[in-house]
């Protein structure tokens, strides 16, 4: 018997169990693949690793002086080499250490719920283990690439996320299906290897995000030499010896070594018993604020799983929530579940950063002008800045282009969203979270002064042309 058992241990469920034993319960952490999950060994880290190296080159050749001494290309075997040290060759023993270190007990097997807070694991040797929760199950399991019901497709075998991040070698020709995160920053690490890279998405690119986002990454990736086709169906994939063929709404037909499925998630839901207790395989879990799937006062949702912010920073924020209020109404403490409280993932709602590593990088938190009307802001005001008329810019490198966007919700004087496009925006944006999560009224932000000369002054000149309130 555990106090709290946590199903996948992902970055997420490790957070939720280490929370908990830090709050001091027994914790059972369920894990039938790689301790770290999605994040560490298929995502996050090696996607940033492949992409690192191409962005460096290029940001080497906007200085001159540095310029004309980096004149070579990528060695492609060298990015790939360095990807595999961060995977540790998909290798997961430093994980399991860390775990049991943390003082949480790691059970290795494919968890499923078999009743009230009873969880079956069943190991790689087909033997069972049932493990029982004296306070909570915590469901972490994350979510895998969607196949959308393209003819072929699925038939063809296609690349998901996991093969573009982990290939061992790259192909001559990559269609990617998909205009969202995963495949502006694929194109962009595929088209730095000298892959042929052709970009087919049904809408514009980075929809969610600034229409400018999109356009600029849109623009950047074609001065790549990626082929991207915007409002452009899917029709027919076919796999032949000789690789793929992708045929478009249009009739266009395009051959290509691999194609990549890039049309978002679906959640790891299916097979892990949630009808033993009266919920719906395969959905998403729906969770309150503090995680807590409605309807049980034992059962919890975080991360991935949750769909509330597809992110591992978000899912890390929501688990220590989690692991928190879970030990916190073990051992009846007083539970702070008010918005901003200790045991509350409020930020999820309307204050979620997120950097995009295209090359321009695509830096965001809160709401754009759209999603803040769409929220019921009827009084809003849209500033945008030339991030390159920044001295700090001009210095950063030659050319430099961005552009950065702030939302300002007028009544109360405060900013609901910020989003910076260019090269290395991304250091720019936890004082952007700050500014929104702490609500600071405008008239103080003035009294914040950035650094000369930095990129960061990109804060006074969106203030600059907001204006400055009266005192
Ligand atoms: C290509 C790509 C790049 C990304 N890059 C970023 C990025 O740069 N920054 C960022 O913040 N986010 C990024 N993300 C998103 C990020 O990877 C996810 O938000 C994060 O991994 C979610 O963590 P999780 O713990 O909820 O789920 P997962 O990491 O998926 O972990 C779930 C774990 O549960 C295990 N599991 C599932 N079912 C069971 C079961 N029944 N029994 C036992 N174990 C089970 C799985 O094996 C897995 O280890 C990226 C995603 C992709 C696809
Ligand atoms: N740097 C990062 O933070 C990072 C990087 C990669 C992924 N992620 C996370 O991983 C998640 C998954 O990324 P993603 O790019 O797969 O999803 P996404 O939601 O960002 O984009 C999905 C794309 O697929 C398209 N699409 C959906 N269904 C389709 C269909 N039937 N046919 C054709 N196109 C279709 C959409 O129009 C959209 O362009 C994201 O939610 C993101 O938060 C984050």
């Amino acid at each position: 018997m555990y106090d709290l058992i946590v199903l996948g241990a992902g970055a997420v469920g490790e957070n939720v169990a280490d929370r908990a034993v830090q709050g001091g319960l027994t914790v059972a952490l369920v894990e039938h693949e790689l301790v770290g999950g999605e994040c560490s060994y298929w995502a996050c880290m090696p996607s940033k690793a492949l992409l690192r190296s191409g962005a460096v080159l290029r940001a080497v050749q906007h200085v001159p002086g540095a310029a004309e001494a980096v004149t070579g290309k990528l060695d492609v075997q060298a990015v790939l080499a360095r990807r595999n040290s961060f995977t540790h060759d998909w290798n997961d023993d430093s994980q399991a250490e860390w775990v049991a270190s943390a003082g949480i007990t790691l059970v290795r097997g494919f968890g499923r719920l078999t009743g009230t807070k009873e969880v079956t694991v069943t190991a790689s040797d087909r033997s069972e283990t049932v493990l029982t929760a004296q306070h909570a199950v915590a469901i972490a399991t994350g979510s895998d690439a969607f196949i959308p019901d393209i003819d072929g497709l699925r038939a063809a075998k296609p690349w998901t996320s996991r093969d573009a991040t982990s290939a061992r070698q790259t192909p001559d020709g990559l269609v990617i299906i998909g205009g969202g995160v995963v495949a502006t920053e694929m194109a962009t690490a595929y088209a730095g290897f000298d892959t042929t890279v052709t970009l087919i998405s049904r809408g514009g690119l980075l929809s969610g995000m600034e229409p400018f986002a999109g356009e600029m990454v849109t623009k950047a990736l074609r001065d790549l030499g990626a082929t991207v086709l915007l409002n452009t169906e899917t029709k027919r994939v076919q796999r032949n010896e000789n690789g793929v063929v992708v045929e478009t709404g249009d009739g266009s037909v395009i051959t290509a070594s691999e194609v990549l499925v890039a049309t978002g998630r679906t959640p790891r839901t299916q097979d892990i018993g949630l009808e033993t207790v009266g919920l719906t395989p395969g959905k998403w879990l729906e969770t309150d604020d503090t995680l807590l799937v409605p309807g049980f006062d034992w059962l919890y949702a975080v991360g991935d799983v949750n769909h509330r912010a597809l992110l591992t920073h978000q899912g890390k924020y929501q688990a220590r929530a989690a692991g928190d209020v879970i030990a916190a109404r073990a051992k009846g403490k007083p539970v702070s579940a008010d918005p901003w409280g200790t045991h509350v993932a409020t930020a999820d709602h309307e204050s979620v950063p997120q950097v995009t590593f295209t090359d321009p990088e695509v830096a965001s938190v809160g709401l754009t002008a759209d999603a803040a009307a769409k929220a019921g802001y009827n009084n809003i005001r849209v500033v945008d800045y030339e991030i390159g008329n920044v001295a700090g810019a001009s210095v950063h490198a030659d050319g430099y282009e961005g552009k950065a966007r702030m939302v300002v919700d007028e009544d109360r004087s405060v900013i609901l969203g910020v989003t910076f496009v260019g090269p290395d925006v991304s250091e720019l944006l936890q004082a952007a979270t700050f500014a929104v999560v702490g609500q600071v009224p405008i008239a103080r932000l003035w009294h914040a002064v950035p650094a000369y000369p930095t990129m960061n002054e990109i804060w006074l000149r969106l203030l600059e042309t907001y204006g400055r309130p009266r005192g």
